[in-house]
């Protein structure tokens, strides 16, 4: 113990997850001093601008502009980066390492581009760097994924981590809604940003399945090795296809394990009503795993928010504080299997295809032997109205990325296909 003398704590940004930070460090002070086992004491709360509106009120004389010089100080045990972006945030971080304090920060944009140079910085300094927060906000998973299944071998990680592209899939699929509409929904409830660009394509969601996949498969993974695609090419058509195939569109983060390589991607997707992950609705998050001896578990809550995300933010700070105090660490960077990121082409998966075709004989065989052509066999064909407004709705069996988008390259340029009008991925168990 160090005789009941304070662990100090510094702030970085304070914002949507900022402010909720410091309100819980004084609402629950007396707690959490109970909890680590000394007293946890903020210090300084770095913001861009001294006289801008707060959700919360800082005690008198924290705030400071200068968020470099309170990384720097020597007193500081403990820092919270909740600024978000690559700089200054990174360059914060290592300096805050480097005098000696341990970080906890949910800014998964910065660990997916170059976590590796932060890890390897705090295991120099002999510090921790915790980040629960930066998937999936407040729903325990990395820990979970670092932690509780470090002794099992995980094959699958499969999540909805993006509240915001969950919510406008959802009303798209309970109203009818175009894309534009959901989107605008969604801004004015506060859900997407201003910008949603990081969230509608994919970026945010790319971000959490390269941290996802690395905890998961012990290997570093990056955002750059993440394929990604987002919801703004989903429409109204798509999700009436999926609804009357029994299934929901999501935006799905899957982080796989082949032989000895992952695979990771980020793209809306076809899943059965009947899946666990169909039933996420509005802005929630879930992420469902699949491990060799623990089988299938399922992770399920608020992904997003000011103070969901602030408790996973604490829950870091607590476990910090009390390494701290026993003058030791958790455990670092596991990336020691070193694999290989299979690109999307290699990566199996199914198709669902609705072509406008002519009602024509021979348009069934035509299309059938296209995907034959490929290499790829077909579960389901389904042919809807007749002459003008002929549909054939075709869902493969597995087979490469590679091999399906050639097959419908091929299907754009038959005669017989007038527009080929949807195509997404299928995930869960349809076969
Ligand atoms: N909001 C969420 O639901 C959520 C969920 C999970 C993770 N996160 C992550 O948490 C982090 C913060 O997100 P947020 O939603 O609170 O963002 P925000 O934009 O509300 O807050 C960031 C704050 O940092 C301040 N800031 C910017 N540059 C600064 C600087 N140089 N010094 C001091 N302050 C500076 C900004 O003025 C702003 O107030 C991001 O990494 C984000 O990805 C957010
Ligand atoms: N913009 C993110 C916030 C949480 O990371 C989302 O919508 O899920
Ligand atoms: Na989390």
């Amino acid at each position: 113990m160090r005789d009941g003398k304070p662990l100090k704590v510094a702030v970085l940004g304070c914002g949507s997850v900022g402010s909720q930070v410091v309100r819980l460090l004084g609402e629950q002070s007396g707690d959490l001093a109970a909890r680590v086992g000394a007293p946890v004491e903020l210090v300084g709360v770095a913001v861009r601008r001294l006289d801008a509106a707060r959700e919360v009120e800082v005690p008198e004389g924290l705030l400071t502009t200068d968020a470099a010089g309170l990384v720097a100080r020597a007193d500081v045990d403990l820092v919270v980066e909740v600024i978000g972006g690559i700089e200054p945030a990174r360059s914060l971080i290592l300096s805050a390492l480097e005098n000696g304090a341990s970080v906890v920060t949910a800014n998964k944009a910065l660990l997916a581009e170059d976590g590796p140079t932060l890890f390897e910085a705090a295991e120099k300094a002999g510090r921790d760097l915790y980040y629960e927060a930066a998937v999936a906000g407040a729903i325990p998973i990395l820990r979970p994924l670092r932690e509780s299944l470090a002794g099992d071998k995980v094959t699958r990680v499969l999540g909805i981590v993006n509240g915001t592209t969950n919510f406008i899939l959802d009303k798209m699929d309970s109203s009818g809604a175009g894309f534009t509409e959901a989107l605008e929904e969604a801004q004015e409830l506060g859900y997407a940003e201003a910008d949603p660009t990081a969230d509608v394509e994919g970026f945010d969601a790319a971000a959490k399945a390269a941290i996802l996949a690395s905890l998961a498969f012990h290997s570093r993974v990056t955002a750059n090795d993440v394929y990604r695609e987002g919801i703004s090419e989903v429409t109204a058509a798509d999700v009436q296809s999926a609804r009357e195939m029994g299934s929901v569109v999501k935006l799905l983060a899957i982080c796989e394990l082949k032989d000895d390589a992952v695979a990771v991607r980020v793209h809306p997707a076809m899943i059965p009503r009947s899946h666990p992950l169909a039933s996420v609705r509005e802005a929630y998050n879930a992420v469902f795993v699949e491990s060799q001896a623990a089988g299938q578990l399922m992770f399920y809550g608020p992904g997003a928010g000011g103070s969901p995300t602030a408790s996973a933010v604490l829950g870091d700070l607590v476990t910090v504080a009390r390494n701290r105090l026993a003058n030791t660490r958790g455990a670092g960077e596991s990336a020691y299997a070193d694999r290989a990121v299979l690109p999307m082409g290699e990566t199996l998966t199914r198709y669902h295809v609705a072509i406008d075709v002519a009602d024509k004989a021979g348009v069934l065989a035509a299309v059938a032997l296209a995907f034959a052509e490929h290499g790829v066999s077909i579960q389901t064909v389904r042919q809807e109205g007749r002459g003008d407004e002929a549909q054939l709705v075709v869902v493969s069996h597995e087979a490469t990325d590679a091999q399906l988008s050639s097959t419908v390259e091929h299907l754009r340029g038959m005669d017989m296909v007038r527009e080929v009008t949807s195509v997404m991925r299928v995930e869960g168990d349809q076969e």
